[in-house]
């Protein structure tokens, strides 16, 4: 694939996608959390380098969101949905989600919609998602009692790159791998030709130890279990929630993590735990063990009356022979004894297994003494036994789980990507919920929109107080009103729906019928006249739409204000024109709609929001436009009431005849 041909992507992101296993299928997919693990590309550029991508396979020109407040509008509509999202990824993939005008970029996100509105947003689901994390790979894991070995600079450099855990060591001969067997623990060779080499230590010719890293370095796997081991256990729960089917048993998933601590050592092993208890624990055991043998022997001695013959004292006396001799004649039994307890003391505080408890009675022995010691050569013997025991058991058990968590490595992926692709969804769910949302029908009418009770969210009153508004328009026209009747938000409701619909998503209204659009130009209520500069630029603008497209939506909100009332009723009077000629729809808000028409060559349609009256001087409003109605201004509106009013209405009444 041609990444360079996806908008937005350069050489150098190109060249960090092609470092991915699979870049087309992620891109295909829009799987940003993919694309975000290339090298140097953060989620947020990942989600715009999906959308290129989106937009290419659908042959989707872009720029549908034409000028600043149609993408501000966007700006908005994404922020409703990702404040919905309970997970960062989340967020970023709604990105992925733009508005567009080919038809099957809006149907194929109606697939995913479709799935969303079925979903349920339970608050447990919700809160399980709050663990779900993309998986990491761990980092800064050393072994440091194995090594790889190869006579092959380029096995060398692959060894390096692919187990960085390890040390690499290039060899020359059997020689040199003796060498390393006497420094580490095991020793992998890569090479076939060093086959059958007889050397003293585990040396292992393993030609695939680059392809099987579980059997090399299990700690790699188990690292990367510890690490995760959060948002492992909070996507499996949010698929047991959810009712989602898991890719893998969860139960045999959560007995594996069970065997692992959060630093990748295994726990649960019955076994290895009594070797590490007895390791850490001998010299303690054999201190012990040593005063229960002296305590025995000195109270043995402390109650016996013994008896010495005179040649043995006169030997004592005379020669300085030792008082072993005595010892072993008179309190033989006792010191067995004394010996036995202290052997039984360390079996039974080390749990030694039956061979180990043989190297352990070593320990005490040898002709009687007082007091009785260890013996240091047993000791450490004894450790050194339990210590070589320990490690095997434990690399052992990391190999097995290593193979059983390897079956689980890709279903885990799988297992936490569909928790977050259900947090895209459930975002999307509660969007339709909390706004009331339908699905927006496109190609009837076969121009324009037709809105049914559409409520915005982007208003500053709460939802629930609202007013639904109905509004169609068919071709261009104007929008009169009075002030604060609700033209800006009607311009916005407009704007927005148009842009959820083209996004393939739900609509905040009980119906809309829409065309298909090809862009949509939303131009916002100018901040006072313009100097001559501006009011240049923004007549070139103008110009610009005029020749541009078919299929636009155009929104203009009070262009009146870029310069004098009388100037500016003659140039929006020339653009509704062209708009009209080159088949756009548009809406214009304006207070000039009767200077309009009249400058105006081609008749020009009025829709008007209505003042149903003043209530405690506060106007009240149907919000929803009249069609082919000129509104009365709130000016107007004023007079009118003075006019009912007065005792003497006589000037109001010659000032209403003005209107
Ligand atoms: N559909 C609605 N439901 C409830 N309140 C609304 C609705 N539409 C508008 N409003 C309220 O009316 C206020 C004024 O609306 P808006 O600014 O759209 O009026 P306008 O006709 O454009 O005013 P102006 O002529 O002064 O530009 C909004 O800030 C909002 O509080």
């Amino acid at each position: 694939m041609e990444f360079e041909s996806i908008p937005g992507v350069g050489g150098k992101t190109a060249a960090a996608l092609a470092e991915l296993e699979a870049p087309e299928a992620a891109l295909e997919s829009g799987d940003v959390l993919t694309i975000a693990s290339a090298p140097g590309i953060t989620e947020g550029r990942a989600a715009a380098i999906a959308r290129g991508a989106i937009q290419r396979r659908h042959d989707d020109p872009g720029g549908f969101l034409a000028t600043d407040r149609a993408k501000s509008l966007y700006d908005d509509a994404l922020s409703l949905l990702q404040e919905r999202a309970v997970t960062q990824y989340a967020e970023k993939r709604l990105e992925t989600l733009y508005p567009s005008p080919c038809a099957s970029r809006i149907q194929e996100v109606h697939q995913l919609v479709d799935r969303a509105l079925s979903r349920d947003p339970d608050s447990d689901v919700l809160d399980a998602l709050g663990g779900v994390d993309p998986l990491a790979e761990p980092s800064g894991l050393r072994v440091r009692d194995r090594c790889l070995a190869t006579a092959d600079a380029e096995q060398y450099a692959k060894a390096k790159n692919r187990m960085p855990e390890l040390s690499a060591e290039v060899v020359d001969d059997a020689r040199d791998i003796d060498e390393l067997a006497r420094s580490y623990a095991t020793v992998f060779v890569l090479d076939e030709s060093f086959a059958g080499i007889d050397i003293d230590g585990d040396v292992r010719i393993l030609p695939n130890a680059l392809e099987e890293p579980e059997t090399v370095v299990p700690e790699r796997l188990l690292s990367f279990f510890a690490t995760n081991r959060e948002p492992i256990l909070a996507a499996a729960e949010v698929h047991r929630l959810a009712g989602l089917e898991p890719p893998c048993e969860l139960d045999t998933l959560i007995n594996g993590l069970d065997r692992v601590d959060d630093d990748g050592t295994i726990v649960g092993d019955e076994e290895l735990r009594r070797l590490e208890v007895a390791v850490d624990d001998l010299d303690a055991a054999v201190g012990t063990a040593e005063s229960v043998a002296n305590d025995h022997l000195r109270d043995a001695i402390k109650e016996r009356n013994v008896t010495i013959e005179g040649q043995d004292f006169l030997s004592l006396v005379e020669q300085g022979a030792r008082v072993d001799s005595l010892l072993a004649r008179e309190l033989d039994e006792d010191f067995e004894t004394a010996l036995k307890k202290a052997r039984t003391h360390l079996r039974d505080s080390l749990s030694l297994a039956p061979e180990e408890g043989e190297l352990a009675d070593r320990i005490f022995g040898g002709d009687p003494t007082f007091p009785i010691s260890r013996r240091e050569d047993a000791v450490s013997r004894l450790k050194n036994e339990l210590t070589a025991a320990r490690d095997r058991r434990a690399s052992t058990l990391k190999s097995e789980l290593a193979a059983d968590l390897a079956e689980l490595r890709e279903p885990v992926d799988q297992l936490v990507r569909n928790a977050l692709e259900l947090d895209v969804e459930l975002a999307i769910a509660r969007f339709a919920t909390d706004f009331d949302c339908v699905m927006p029908e496109f190609g009837d009418p076969e121009t324009g929109f037709e809105i049914r009770a559409g409520r915005s969210p982007l208003l500053d009153v709460d939802f629930q107080h609202v007013d639904p508004v109905d509004y169609g328009v068919e071709g261009v026209t104007l929008l009169s009103g009075v002030n604060s009747g609700g033209k800006t938000s009607l311009l916005d409701l407009v704007g927005l729906v148009v842009i959820l619909a083209h996004m393939g998503l739900p609509v905040p209204a009980e119906s809309v019928r829409l065309q298909r659009f090809t862009e949509l130009h939303y131009y916002a209520k100018s901040q006072g006249t313009l100097d001559a500069g501006a009011f240049e630029s923004t007549l070139q603008e103008f110009g610009d739409l005029i020749s541009g497209a078919d299929g636009r939506l155009v929104l203009v909100d009070e262009l009146e204000s870029i310069t004098e009332p009388g100037a500016s009723a003659k140039i929006i009077a020339g653009i509704l024109e062209a708009l009209d000629t080159q088949g756009a729809t548009a809406v214009f808000v304006s207070h000039l709609a009767d200077q309009i028409r009249a400058a105006a060559d081609v008749p020009v349609a009025v829709d008007g929001i209505q003042a149903v009256g003043l209530v405690d001087g506060e106007l009240q409003v149907d919000r929803s436009p009249v069609k082919d109605h000129l509104a009365r201004s709130t000016p107007e509106l004023i007079v009118e009431k003075l006019a009912g009013e007065a005792s003497d209405a006589s000037f109001y009444e010659s000032l209403l005849e003005k209107f």
